[in-house]
């Protein structure tokens, strides 16, 4: 039944304008149009399929991603695509390729920690992908603790070079996307030693293949890592190995932005804090931020579509059974997770503006946001990857068995997120990094130097210890200054009683092993108030269209109350709710659901994914779903014919086998 919208009934209750709210995710009405032309041009583009990828061996799926890839690039220059238009439709392609690593981590370290005049060299060969880079810093034996790599690059004065070297198996680069097969070059991270001294880790432009024939280098072994979780997925990406045996570079291919090396082979530090060196680092968390909204809101898409097409039970006098996104149970799965996409992309939207700001000041040589800068990235990047990657997981069990199908998208599309939970720190190291920074703006309270940004509410310190909840009915939950000091005195408090059993160590770094885990809770309590502060900042801003800012008021007040569920044991073991309190935001929850739920469709719809980007057979737009799940099956390569491949070897001599059996 072509062009007929299953979903026309749902789409009818909506009670808000749909294509307002499209703006208001896109984030601005250019915005919006730039990723709707991209997104058409991919899906409309038969070089861009990728319903087979899942069925692909290993070999033929990475030479289909190159393909894509150089594609990709080719229309690029063709159609004179902006950075802006050539980064969505990278997105739209959705598969990880090489060129992620060369656009997001190669190009960026030379943007962040080269001088101008390395810049002004290598910059200009990587825009037009002459060269192709990685980032090469993970070894095989480290990976968090990056002051324990092991690579050497040691200065000889005798050249003026120096010798990069990887002294032991454990010293191997593991894991460098791009690597395995395509990069001609890297930024690769070692350990700098200057006249037998060791001076920390640093980046170094190294040349791996050759430009001419792709060969390696001599003294350079490279080569993919393998097969990684899941089938089509992150497999498209060359994820490498790479070992140097005493391979020789110019001295001015160490990247000098933070430190200098003279031609006498002394080190200059110059006045940029050495964390400059992790910069990349932060700029791909930031990233990974927005994009946590993007691959959540595909999964709450295809479950959500799906959850209002399939009906279970309920049936009387022969009518039609319920929809699964009836039960109640559904919505307090579903819509918490549809609430964490927007509130995801709103703190993307302002997690963007921070690294912006942090970066102009920067080059203006304004260190003092840095810290703050560190711990928002890190802290937020590890809570909407953790919830990303469990909520595309639930956002499979939402779907029942069908969302075990390759063909629900969702397998693939947790098979390639999930990592994010790992790469660009793991994200308990990285929960870590914010407790430290909260440990250390507890003990400068009262020093005189007023906390500030995010950290802000620490300033009031003494009164967000003492206060109590005032909400006495449900409805008093709607309040948002109820809710945000629900949020600063729960994390002010497991802050403050983190603090107060650390100073018990007489070594503060024992107690900081020994409390670790409260310590993560305590930074998980400090970034959740983040998403939810900026969730009601959002809602300051004027936004048109009817009914979108009241569906956003009730998107936030889901968000927040079903974190003040979920985590109750945090808000009464700190004294500032009781127990009364909990229930009645338990209530005032419900009565939310109850008011998204008309509107369920459309809140996905605004996200205006095409069927394409989805790639979702659960999750279409039109919601004929069987057909298309009955055809899919047809379409398998094992249904190519009716006796499979192996029944002469293995069935039929089974078979005899047990007639002999029966027989005796
Ligand atoms: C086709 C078309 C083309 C289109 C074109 C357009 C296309 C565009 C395409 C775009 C595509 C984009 C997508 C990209 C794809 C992504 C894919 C994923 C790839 C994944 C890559 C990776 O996976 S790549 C490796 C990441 N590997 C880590 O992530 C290691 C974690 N491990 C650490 O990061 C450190 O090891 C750790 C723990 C901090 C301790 O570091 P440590 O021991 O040195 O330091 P301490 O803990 O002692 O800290 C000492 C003091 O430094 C402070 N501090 C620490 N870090 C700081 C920091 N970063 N900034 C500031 N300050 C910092 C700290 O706050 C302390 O401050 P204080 O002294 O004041 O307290
Ligand atoms: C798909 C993928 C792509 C990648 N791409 C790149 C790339 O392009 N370039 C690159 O350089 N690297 C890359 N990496 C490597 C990645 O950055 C690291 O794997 C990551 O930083 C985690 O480090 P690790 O593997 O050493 O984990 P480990 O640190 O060994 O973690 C193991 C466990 O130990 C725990 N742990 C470790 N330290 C502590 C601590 N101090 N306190 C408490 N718990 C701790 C962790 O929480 C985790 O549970 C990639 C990884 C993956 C999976």
């Amino acid at each position: 039944m072509e062009g007929v919208d299953y979903l026309a009934d749902e789409r009818k209750k909506t009670e808000f304008d749909v294509e307002e709210m499209k703006i208001v995710w896109a984030g601005s009405r250019h915005t919006f149009e730039v990723s709707d032309r991209m997104a058409k041009l991919v899906a409309n583009d038969p070089v861009f399929r990728k319903d087979d990828r899942v069925m692909l061996a290993r070999k033929d799926l990475f030479k289909n991603t190159l393909r894509k890839a150089t594609y990709a690039w080719k229309r690029i220059n063709e159609l004179r695509l902006s950075e802006e238009e050539a980064s969505k439709l990278r997105s739209f392609v959705d598969e990880p390729a090489f060129t992620d690593l060369h656009w997001g981590m190669f190009v960026p370290a030379i943007k962040g920690q080269g001088t101008d005049e390395q810049q002004k060299k290598w910059l200009p060969l990587a825009y037009k992908m002459q060269i192709i880079g990685c980032y090469a810093q993970t070894e095989l034996g480290h990976g968090s603790n990056v002051q324990g790599l092991e690579t050497t690059a040691t200065f000889d004065p005798q050249t003026d070079e120096f010798v990069i070297h990887s002294p032991t198996l454990t010293s191997s680069k593991w894991w460098p996307g791009g690597l395995g097969k395509v990069s001609t070059h890297g930024v690769v991270y070692a350990r700098l030693i200057l006249d037998g001294q060791e001076h920390g880790i640093h980046g170094f432009i190294v040349q791996l293949r050759s430009l001419e024939d792709h060969r390696p280098l001599p003294g350079i072994t490279v080569a993919d890592i393998g097969m990684k979780f899941g089938s089509g997925a992150y497999n498209t990406m060359d994820n490498g190995l790479l070992r140097f045996d005493h391979v020789r570079i110019p001295r001015d291919q160490m990247l000098m932005r933070v430190s200098q090396v003279t031609r006498d082979g002394k080190i200059v530090q110059s006045d940029v804090p050495r964390q400059l060196v992790y910069g990349t680092m932060v700029y791909v968390r930031q990233t990974i931020v927005q994009d946590a909204s993007i691959a959540l809101s595909r999964a709450v898409c295809i479950a959500t579509r799906y959850s209002a097409v399939r009906r279970q039970f309920g049936s009387s006098n022969g009518g039609p059974e319920t929809q699964v996104i009836d039960y109640k149970t559904q919505q307090s799965r579903l819509f918490p997770l549809l609430a964490s996409a927007y509130a995801f992309r709103f703190v993307g939207e302002w997690l963007k503006w921070l690294y912006t700001d942090v970066t102009q000041r920067l080059q203006a040589n304004d260190f003092s946001t840095l810290p703050e800068a560190h711990a928002c990235t890190a802290g937020l990047k590890s809570l909407t990857t953790s919830v990303t990657a469990d909520g595309i997981e639930e956002s499979r069990k939402l779907c029942g068995g069908h969302g075990y199908l390759a063909s629900s998208g969702l397998p693939e599309l947790f098979a390639v997120y999930v990592p994010a939970c790992t790469y660009e720190g793991d994200n308990t190291v990285l929960m870590l990094q914010v407790a430290r920074f909260l440990m250390k703006t507890v003990s400068q309270l009262g020093s005189g130097k007023p906390p500030v940004g995010t950290i802000s509410y620490m300033g009031r310190i003494e009164q967000l210890m003492q206060c109590r909840c005032a909400v006495k009915k449900a409805g008093d939950w709607l309040n948002p200054n109820a809710v945000l000091e629900a949020f600063e005195a729960r994390a002010a408090r497991m802050s403050v009683s983190c603090a107060q059993k650390l100073s018990k160590f007489s070594n503060p770094e024992e107690g900081f092993a020994e409390l670790s885990a409260d310590l993560v809770e305590a930074a998980v309590a400090h970034c959740q108030l983040i998403v939810v502060s900026k969730f009601f900042e959002k809602l300051q801003q004027d936004i048109p269209g009817k009914g979108v800012k009241r569906q956003l008021e009730v998107l936030c007040g889901v968000y927040s109350l079903h974190l003040l569920h979920k985590h109750q044991g945090d808000f009464l073991a700190t004294s500032y709710i009781t127990p009364k309190q909990a229930s009645l935001a338990n209530d005032q929850l419900r009565e939310l659901y109850s008011q998204v739920r008309p509107n369920a469709i459309a809140l996905v719809d605004a996200f205006n994914y095409t069927d394409h980007y989805l790639g979702s057979i659960l999750g279409c737009y039109d919601g004929n779903v069987y057909p298309k799940l009955y055809e899919a099956a047809w379409r398998d390569p094992l249904n190519d014919s009716v006796i499979p491949d192996g029944y002469e070897q293995y069935i039929r001599p089974l078979l005899k086998q047990q007639l002999r059996v029966a027989k005796l």
